[in-house]
């Protein structure tokens, strides 16, 4: 209820819209309600004397407010839309911006599955909530109140009917709509699954077929698919069983009044024109709490939406840039770790546990370690992915909480573990790293990162356009690509987490020689599984269970690390027998 409130602001700068739909329905529904009363004044008045010009004038009063309430009920319609899909493409935008805001934290703390339905599904539902609200709530209350109102002035003796009739309309609605609140945000959740388990296996059906699960992943994906169908089944089911028993009571209703109508039509007390009108009222009536029902219910199924976009709009951002960064003329790329701890969850288990080293600026530096020994955490530390849990990162001697974020990221190049395209050109995607790229700049960095080669090969070179997620190219292909994108923007810190894995020796030795004789200033870490890859780095750390083992350059390692000594004598089969 609170979140539906608060996101209220979006219509403020549409209110205008929002004011319209809601007066243009009136004049429908004020129309609407004069028709059963034109009506019995036709009959009782017009036909029951024989006077035919009154007859044709009614008639013709019919038409025109008939005429009236269809311009009413278009202009309702056309203003009510406006007014809502501004609403939400408005909440959308921002919804998304602040995902782009979200630190990695924040969105593990989502997940993807959980952001998309709230982009697509609760937006939505939001939407139509607020639509319907403009569009029919007024109509809803206005014929409900107007036709008691003309019942107890012009069809008073049938009132008592109304008496009965009403109560038990309006608990059957409130019961409706609450019970169906309730259902919907199972139903809600129930989407999440769904998508976050297709999600998931179209972005790894290569893997699904290769390893021929696909009946595996079709019968977790009928599991998920199935609890949607029985929640959404049981939700439709109470909003389609409200209709029958409404009009269950209202015929009973209309029984009622015909039985207390011909008694007094028997009397002389009314005339059937008035019993007529009194059964017309009877259906405007239901009509009117069936619109305010569809409503109701469309609001409470809003809720549960409500809350969800407001949990993203108010995600509190763990990783800001500071208010008043420390002004630096450049980022030279000096890195000092002292003392990082870093758990992925807050009571969990540290990744990286005290942590300390320094790399002066320029610097190569490798790191090597089992797997899960927190290379890649220790990474993304760098360009504040993560802030460490306790302990400093700086960057030359200034805490990299007092940078600058966005001066902090452009100053480094990231080839992440997994090459990650985007769907477009190749030039769009270096554009990435740089954004106003120039094709000799493009060329520089593709002849550095051994891509330029296949990308000549390819139709259109730089024009040529990436699937998503780079599908038309080859694992090696997507690394290079991905690290000319990082070497375009000429980084003072580059970094590079086993981004040459899919390279052939060759192509390795050639990036290699780049970054060494082309970025002599750049600080560079590597992660590699190789030893041969870091051998010449000027420091080498090894990474042991979140912590530093041993660093030193190759030659020392060798001496003073016994995990190190033990990943060498893996990978070249030599022993290493004078150490200390
Ligand atoms: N987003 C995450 N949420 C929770 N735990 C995570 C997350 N990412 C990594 N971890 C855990 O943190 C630990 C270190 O992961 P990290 O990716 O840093 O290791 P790594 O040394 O780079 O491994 P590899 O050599 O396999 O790439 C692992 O135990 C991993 O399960």
């Amino acid at each position: 209820m609170k979140s539906l409130q608060k996101l209220l602001v979006y219509i403020k700068p549409y209110k205008w819209f929002a004011i319209l739909g809601p007066l243009f329905m009136c004049v429908e529904v004020a129309m609407d309600l004069l028709q059963p009363t034109m009506m019995q004044h036709v009959i009782d008045t017009g036909i029951a004397n024989g006077n035919h010009a009154y007859v044709i004038k009614l008639g013709f009063f019919m038409i025109v407010s008939a005429v009236l309430g269809l311009l009413g009920a278009m202009g309702s319609a056309i203003y009510s839309t406006k007014a809502a899909v501004y609403f939400g493409t408005d909440i959308r935008q921002d919804v998304f911006r602040k995902t782009e805001q979200f630190s990695s934290r924040n969105h593990d703390t989502f997940g993807t599955g959980k952001l998309i339905t709230i982009v697509t599904n609760d937006i939505t539902t939001v939407q139509n909530a607020v639509r319907m609200t403009l569009f029919i709530l007024v109509r809803g209350p206005f014929l409900f109140v107007g036709s008691i109102v003309i019942v107890w002035l012009t069809a008073r003796e049938l009132f008592p009917i109304l008496l009965i009739a009403i109560p038990i309309l309006s608990i059957c609605i409130i019961w409706f709509s609450v019970k169906s609140g309730q259902l919907f945000q199972k139903v809600q959740e129930a989407m999440d699954k769904v998508n976050t388990k297709l999600q998931e296996t179209l972005a790894g059906i290569r893997v699904v077929k290769a390893f021929n699960r696909e009946e595996f992943e079709k019968s977790n994906f009928k599991t998920v698919n199935d609890m949607l169908t029985k929640r959404n089944f049981s939700a439709e089911q109470i909003i389609v069983s409200l209709m029958p028993i409404t009009m269950f009571v209202v015929n009973i209703a209309i029984v009622g009044g015909m039985w207390l109508g011909a008694i007094q039509v028997n009397q002389g007390v009314i005339q059937v024109g008035m019993i007529l009108a009194f059964i017309n009222y009877l259906h405007i009536i239901m009509n009117g709490l069936m619109s305010m029902t569809h409503v109701l219910m469309q609001i409470t199924r809003s809720f549960p939406s409500a809350d969800r976009i407001i949990q993203v709009l108010d995600t509190h951002i763990d990783i800001e840039s500071p208010q008043q960064p420390t002004p630096v003329s450049e980022i030279r790329g000096e890195i000092e770790f002292r003392n990082v701890d870093y758990s992925y969850s807050k009571n969990g288990e540290y990744v990286l546990k005290n942590l300390s080293f320094h790399a002066k600026s320029g610097e190569k530096i490798g790191i090597i370690g089992s797997t899960g020994s927190g290379k890649t955490t220790l990474l993304k530390l760098i360009p504040r992915l993560y802030d460490p849990d306790s302990g400093t990162v700086l960057i030359d001697g200034i805490d990299l909480k007092n940078h600058s974020l966005e001066a902090l990221r452009s100053a480094i190049g990231f080839v992440p573990q997994k090459a990650t395209l985007f769907s477009g050109t190749i030039e769009e995607n270096m554009q990435y790293g740089k954004e106003h790229v120039t094709a000799s700049e493009m060329e520089e960095a593709a002849e550095l990162a051994a891509a330029s080669e296949f990308i000549h090969k390819l139709d259109g070179t730089y024009d040529y356009t990436l699937m998503q997620g780079a599908t038309n190219l080859s694992g090696g292909q997507k690394q290079r690509l991905s690290i000319a994108r990082a070497l375009i923007r000429k980084p003072n810190i580059l970094l590079l987490d086993d981004s040459t894995s899919a390279l052939d020796a060759k192509s390795e030795a050639a990036v290699q020689r780049a970054l060494k004789e082309e970025f002599p200033n750049t600080t560079v870490f590597l992660i590699a599984s190789k030893i041969s890859s870091i051998i010449d780095c000027d420091q080498i750390l090894v990474l042991e269970d979140g912590m530093i083992e041993a660093s030193g350059t190759h030659d020392e390692l060798l001496m003073k690390s016994s995990v190190y000594r033990e990943i060498y004598r893996t990978q070249s089969g030599k022993e290493i027998l004078n150490y200390e």
